[in-house]
């Protein structure tokens, strides 16, 4: 396709462009496919995604149990609507029922060119069931396939344009590719995912003039429902964007590897193939449910930090200093790993992570945001010359935990301003557990609190002998202290937890004991 069928209308556009996908397919109720899979992969790739709906199938795990076909002059009218309206980079086509609202496409793209055309020549769903009936087959042939910059067929849908030819190797998948050129795409990417081979997963490019055998290990999941529709989806969206075919293609592939290789586990109906999770959300909210939701200030009670040196010192690892310090009542953790190498640190704290949230405590990671990501941790927490706040709220989304340590009214003003969650605010005492800290001191701390909107934990020299004295400043919004060496530098740490537990508990409500 050449041309851009908004050329009328983007001038007067605001200078904002912003890339956009029209998919044109069926609705998959169960939102594994079709639609609903198109508009996921697009958003998960950035892109705008507008729709027209061919038909509404009622589907789920199991199979396809109806198919609904929208009437072709309403196909038409959703065309028009979008086309003549928004400005359309790249159309991707999917479950095209009828050759009449093929030829209804061919038509609208005829009246509004775009830059791309992307077919994913849908015949038959992964459960087996018919999509679109043998007569479409000359619909693609003689009207869309022309017209495609790339076409996008698994093996039997590449039999099926291709009379029945039959594809059973790397080297036939080759032959088709060619053969369907010749129909007109101007790119063939021939899927491989059906051929039997256990391990590697191959798919042939050609784009006339070069093949491209694209490689990837199989991903071993149930949860391949909708890859079709998304890898074209996905194409279509780097397409928009401007990349060239080929990148496309390969960040599309690498993309759905990694959405597949994320969800593999996750359980989503009854039957033979579950849906994906384009968005790589899901794992992490449902072992979210294990804890509160919600950043809760009064995690902030009994905050425990970790020291590698105080460890080592006592012969423990971290995870049974982590283990012991939950037992003993410490309702939130922060990793505070300084010099670890990147890779031991991930991996303790994706052992400490699992630790936290068995028991609903928070996991906090000091300094690292890519540490605090891998290992899905509850957020981190931040000092005034590390990441800036606002733009670690950017890359961990509203949801991740944010604390900062701050000294001044400023400091904790701008820290609520930048969408932190809680401040830290210290030293309150001397300490030897951070070299050159300035000592703020009560006064210190009870003018920052005063000054705070956000919750604050005191942190700094802070132990059994002056836990109390602390927490007696008599601000509503200081919740708790941060402690390391009163917690860790210590024989027992499942003793030093208790005991400092009972002395917050006293000076919070002075007839409540620990049990
Ligand atoms: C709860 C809490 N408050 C303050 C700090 C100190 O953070 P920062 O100023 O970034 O210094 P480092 O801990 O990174 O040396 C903290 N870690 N926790
Ligand atoms: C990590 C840290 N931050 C501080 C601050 O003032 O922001 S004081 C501190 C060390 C706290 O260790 P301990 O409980 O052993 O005194
Ligand atoms: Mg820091």
């Amino acid at each position: 396709m050449q041309g851009n069928g908004a050329s009328a209308t983007s001038k007067n556009q605001s200078s904002m462009k912003i890339p956009h996908v029209l998919t044109i397919a069926g609705s998959d109720s169960g939102a594994g496919a079709g639609i609903q899979a198109d508009l996921k992969a697009c958003a998960a790739r950035g892109v705008y995604c507008s729709t027209v709906i061919t038909a509404v199938t009622a589907q789920n795990t199991v199979g396809v149990q109806g198919v609904n076909i929208v009437p072709e002059d309403f196909v038409a009218a959703q065309l028009k609507s979008v086309l003549s309206d928004m400005q359309v980079d790249v159309v991707k086509t999917g479950m095209l029922p009828s050759t009449d609202i093929v030829k209804v496409l061919q038509q609208s793209l005829k009246e509004f060119p775009v830059r791309a055309l992307v077919v994913d020549p849908v015949m038959v769903s992964t459960s087996g069931d018919v999509l679109a009936g043998p007569s479409i087959v000359s619909g693609f042939r003689d009207n869309l396939l022309p017209m495609a910059d790339i076409i996008t067929p698994n093996i039997k849908e590449a039999s099926a344009l291709l009379d029945g030819m039959q594809l059973a190797s790397v080297s036939d998948m080759r032959s088709a590719a060619k053969l369907l050129h010749c129909l007109g795409p101007r790119n063939v990417l021939v899927k491989g995912g059906d051929l039997p081979d256990p391990s590697d997963a191959v798919d042939i490019f050609f784009d006339g003039e070069n093949f491209h055998e694209l490689r990837s290990s199989r991903i071993k999941t149930r949860n391949t429902h909708g890859t079709g529709c998304s890898l074209a989806s996905c194409i279509a969206a780097e397409l928009a964007k401007g990349s060239p075919m080929l990148s496309a293609i390969k960040v599309a592939k690498r993309f759905i590897e990694t959405a597949l290789d994320y969800s593999k586990d996750i359980v989503i109906g009854n039957g033979p193939q579950g849906p994906f999770d384009h968005l790589l959300k899901l794992k992490s909210t449902s072992r979210k449910s294990c804890r509160q939701e919600a950043f809760d200030p009064s995690d902030l009670f009994l905050y425990a930090v970790t020291d590698p040196g105080m460890n080592k010192k006592w012969g423990r690892s971290i995870t049974d200093a982590v283990k012991a310090a939950i037992e003993g009542g410490a309702t939130i953790v922060q990793l505070r790993e300084k010099d670890a190498d990147t890779g031991d640190f991930l991996e303790a704290a994706k052992a400490c992570t699992e630790i936290c949230h068995l028991h609903g405590v928070p996991l906090l990671i000091n300094d690292r945001v890519d540490v605090a990501l891998a290992c899905d941790a509850d957020g981190i927490h931040i000092g005034q010359s590390d990441m800036p706040v606002r733009v670690a709220r950017v890359i961990l989304g509203p949801e991740k935990i944010i604390g900062v340590s701050c000294k001044t009214p400023t400091q904790a003003h701008q820290a609520w301003i930048d969408g932190a969650d809680y401040i830290g605010c210290g030293g309150v005492y001397p300490t030897n557990t951070k070299a050159n800290n300035l000592t703020v001191g009560l006064d210190g701390l009870k003018t920052v609190c005063l000054a705070s909107k956000l919750p604050v934990v005191a942190i700094g020299g802070i132990g059994i002998s002056n836990a109390s004295d602390v927490m007696k400043i008599g601000v509503p919004n200081l919740k708790g202290v941060a402690v390391v060496s009163a917690l860790f530098d210590r024989e027992c740490v499942l003793t030093e937890t208790k005991k400092l537990h009972a002395v917050l508990t006293e000076a919070n409500c002075p007839n409540f004991s620990w049990v």
